[in-house]
This record gives C-alpha cells, sequence and structure tokens, in this order.
C-alpha cells in the first residue's frame, strides 16, 4: 500500500466573497501545488474526511463520526449536486476494519453530504464523480462534541484498515482550520430553528437562498472587522500546522472542546478532518510533509490552509 495525505480549507464563500488578488493568487498556486502532487500520486482511492453543516446530520441523529457506503451531495452555495463516486466495496472494508479495530463507526448507506465534501473533490478532481472515494463524515459543528484522541484513534484505525486494501489511498482533509461562521447552534435557538436543527427538513429554494445570503454578509462583515464573530487565529492554525509537519499528533489529546472553541471560533473543530487524515497517513509509517500553505482570509470565513504529505 502507498498512502499521502492532503489538508485543504474549504469556504462557500470562495468566488462570491473574494479577498484582494494577491491573496487569490497565493492560494491559486498552493491549490496548484495540491492539484500536482495529486495528479503525481495517482490515487487509486481517497478517503475523505469532512464536516458537515446542517445539510446531512441533524440533531434526530448526531454520530461523531460515519462513514458512507453510498452518498450524494446537496449542491449548496453553488457546489455540485448528485451522487458521488464512492467505492462501496472499499467502503464497506474500511467499516468492517475499523470496527475490527474496537472504534465504534456509525455507517450510512445513502449520506447525505455538502459543499464540506464537494468542493475538494471539485478542487483537486474537476467533480465529485471522478475519483473511487469513501466518504467519512466527522462532526466539527454539532456540540457536544467527544475528546480529539477518539478522532485520532478514528484516523488510525481507518489507516490501517486502508493497508490491507493494497491500494495506492489518498487521505483528504476538508475543513478548518480557525473561523467562526454563523452556523445554527441549538443551544438556545428559537423553536423553529431547533427544529429545523433536529428534524433537517430540507429547506425550500428560497430559505437556502436567505440563508446562504447571510453567510455572504456575514464574510463582508468579518472582512471589514465588523463583527461580533470570533477572528481567524493565525498562531493557533499555525500550531496546528506544526503538530501535523511534526507528527506530533498525540499531542492534540489535550486539546479541548471549549479550549478550541474559545482560541479558533466555533467551527474550529473542522479541524478534527485534518486530525484524522494525518492519523490514518501516520497509521501506514512515517511521513513527511511536502508542503505547507496558510492565510488569514476573513472574506471566506476562513483561516485558509493547504498542506500535502507522503510516506518517507
Ligand atoms: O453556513 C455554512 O453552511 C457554512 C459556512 C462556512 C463558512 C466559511 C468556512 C466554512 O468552513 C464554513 O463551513
Ligand atoms: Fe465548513
Amino acid at each position: 500500500m502507498t498512502a499521502a495525505a492532503v489538508g485543504l480549507s474549504h469556504s462557500p464563500l470562495i468566488g462570491k466573497n473574494d479577498p484582494e488578488a494577491d491573496v487569490l493568487a497565493r492560494v491559486g498556486k498552493a491549490v496548484d501545488g495540491a492539484k500536482a502532487f495529486v495528479r503525481d500520486f495517482d490515487p487509486e482511492l481517497v478517503v475523505l474526511y469532512a464536516p458537515d453543516h446542517y445539510n446531512g446530520f441533524f440533531y434526530k441523529e448526531m454520530p461523531p463520526f460515519c462513514l458512507a457506503t453510498e452518498a450524494h451531495a446537496v449542491g449548496d452555495f453553488g457546489s455540485q449536486a448528485g451522487p458521488l463516486s464512492v467505492d462501496t466495496d472499499a467502503a464497506r472494508a474500511l467499516a468492517q476494519g475499523v470496527l475490527d479495530r474496537g472504534v465504534d463507526l456509525t455507517v450510512s448507506a445513502r449520506m447525505t453530504v455538502d459543499h464540506g465534501f464537494a468542493q475538494p473533490l471539485e478542487v483537486l478532481f474537476g467533480g465529485i464523480d471522478r475519483v473511487p472515494v469513501v466518504p467519512v463524515f466527522v462532526n466539527g459543528v454539532a456540540t457536544p462534541l467527544g475528546p480529539v484522541s477518539r478522532i485520532r484513534a478514528l484516523g488510525t484505525a481507518v489507516g490501517e484498515a486502508a493497508a490491507a486494501l493494497d491500494r495506492r489511498v489518498l487521505f483528504l482533509a476538508s475543513g478548518g482550520l480557525s473561523h467562526d461562521p454563523p452556523v445554527p447552534v441549538l443551544d438556545g435557538a428559537p423553536p423553529r430553528v431547533a427544529d429545523a436543527l433536529i428534524e433537517g427538513r430540507p429547506p425550500t429554494p428560497e430559505q437556502r437562498a436567505k440563508g446562504e445570503q447571510r453567510v455572504v454578509q456575514a464574510g463582508r462583515d468579518y472582512a471589514a472587522g465588523s463583527t461580533a464573530m470570533i477572528p481567524v487565529n493565525p498562531a493557533w492554525d499555525n500550531r496546528l500546522l506544526d503538530h501535523l509537519e511534526n507528527g506530533e499528533l498525540a499531542e492534540f489529546d489535550s486539546w479541548t472542546v471549549a479550549g478550541m472553541a474559545r482560541e479558533g471560533g466555533g467551527s474550529a473543530h473542522e479541524v478534527r478532518s485534518w486530525i484524522a487524515a494525518f492519523a490514518s497517513l501516520a497509521a501506514t509509517g512515517p511521513y513527511a510533509m511536502t508542503s505547507r500553505f496558510y492565510e488569514p482570509i476573513p472574506a471566506w470565513i476562513a483561516g485558509f490552509a493547504v498542506a500535502t504529505a507522503r510516506e518517507r
């Protein structure tokens, strides 16, 4: 088995609320580097760790993580809609392998995903149906959240199970780093919002457009500095990237949910996808980070990072 990893921040505001041209050019160069890395690695299977933003997972049942044997994207914020090219046999094998290793994985035979999954597949592969993929939802938004050590355990178990597949496997992380977008919170929500977060009734096109416009406006406010949201935290983000680069994954076990939210904002928990992906790569052997890009981009409500890594 050969393994590699890519971490890529997502933002639904890309292309809708863009920063200055020089920032865009630097991001474009980093993304082009990641694309070349992926092309060169030529994965036979992508294990994609990503969060959801109340499009697929709701409080009626909210697992800490869940692996899909089939998945379709809703197409929020203009992302691609439709079925993902899930490798169902590989997904079943990984699910069994993770459960055999004592991690209580939930499985979905019809997962609904949003831009968190669609965007990295579109950016790196040109579409959500171009490469065999095993989607793994990692809750990074809906509290309560469990200890980060369990995410590391999930990533390790997936990596060990993937090693048995004897294929070129790319572990791909979508999300984070520090950011505090206006994703709704159940605690204290008015009854109508609480009901939507619990039941997950699909929004009408008008409701979806209104919700998306709210996020676009929040990005404008964030960029203008006139907001109550927790600012992007480059020091915290770079500490995370340092630990990933140095293979110090056990360091994350002492990171607390409250501390992460305080330092990185309500959606900083999306870094769980990164921790899972790098734990998977580490489980296959020693690795080296081969590229690392970071920039705070308030217009996208994102501590925006792109990193690539492969086994030594
Ligand atoms: O409201 C949403 O669905 C998502 C918002 C958002 C904004 C910026 C960065 C992210 O990672 C997000 O999920
Ligand atoms: Fe997100």
